[in-house]
């Protein structure tokens, strides 16, 4: 039997999306401890972990690279690649907002709107459903700061806590969607491993029920 490949954001969702697959019982101790590499393999279960680059997740499934992967619906939405979401993962969840200084009119205004983002595919469509104009300002991070420099009017960001809006002075303008972490898998893996696919998906339902349950409990 080949690998399954499985391609995992590095960074916020890294922990989470790992432990899921531990208790799924395709652990791999390398992986938890503090090392550069990239690539981790469970021998006896054919598994490989790949820890790429949150976004980089849906180009490594799109072509197969990885047969599934772990990635925030965020991402997904900015990247536009073609794989089946194959579930909610149920964590990494936060918020698409519009944020800006408290009481900006964004509605009212004629004027073509400054946004600025690390996710210009997403806004650029939203204001676009909206009939909105908009000025935009591809941004790697530290987005809650263009607003107060002056480099734009509004900024479309992820919120979690709100903690980093708060602290900047910054109000949210409007909820835009909500996200989470999603499993996606490679169309054609899907077809090609549909078993080994199936029998995770399956794993996961399992482990959500156990924790929903558990969860009620407490
Ligand atoms: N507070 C949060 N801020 C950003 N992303 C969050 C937050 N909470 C959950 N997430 C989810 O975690 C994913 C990965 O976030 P992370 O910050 O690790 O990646 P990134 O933004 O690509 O990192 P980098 O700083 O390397 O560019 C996001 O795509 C999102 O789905
Ligand atoms: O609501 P909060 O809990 O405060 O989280 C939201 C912040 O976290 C993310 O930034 P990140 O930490 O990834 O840093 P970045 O600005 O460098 O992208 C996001 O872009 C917000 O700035």
């Amino acid at each position: 039997m080949e690998y399954l490949n499985i391609a995992l954001a590095k960074g916020r969702l890294a922990q989470k999306g790992y432990k899921l697959f531990k208790e799924m019982g395709f652990e791999c101790e390398e992986i938890e401890k503090n090392t550069r590499k990239l690539i981790f393999v469970n021998e006896e279960k054919l598994i490989r972990y790949i820890l790429v680059k949150a976004s980089d997740v849906p180009a490594y499934v799109e072509r197969g690279a990885a047969d599934l992967g772990v990635v925030g619906k965020d991402t997904i939405m900015e990247e536009e690649k073609e794989f089946y979401e194959l579930c909610d993962l149920g964590f990494g969840k936060c918020k698409f907002v519009i944020a800006g200084p408290p009481g900006y009119e964004m509605n009212t205004s004629y004027e073509t709107l400054r946004v600025a983002t690390k996710y210009p595919n997403v806004a650029k469509k939203y204001f676009l459903k909206k009939g909105k104009q908009i000025d935009l300002i591809k941004l790697n991070g530290s987005v809650e700061l263009a607003p107060l420099v002056g480099l734009a009017d509004v900024i479309v960001d992820i919120v979690e806590t709100g903690r980093t809006l708060k602290e900047n002075g910054l109000k949210v303008i409007e909820d835009m969607y909500h996200i989470s972490a999603r499993l996606i898998a490679n169309k054609v893996s899907f077809k090609m491993k549909n078993n080994r696919i199936k029998e995770i998906m399956k794993k996961v339902r399992l482990i959500q029920e156990v924790n929903k349950r558990n969860d009620k409990d407490n």
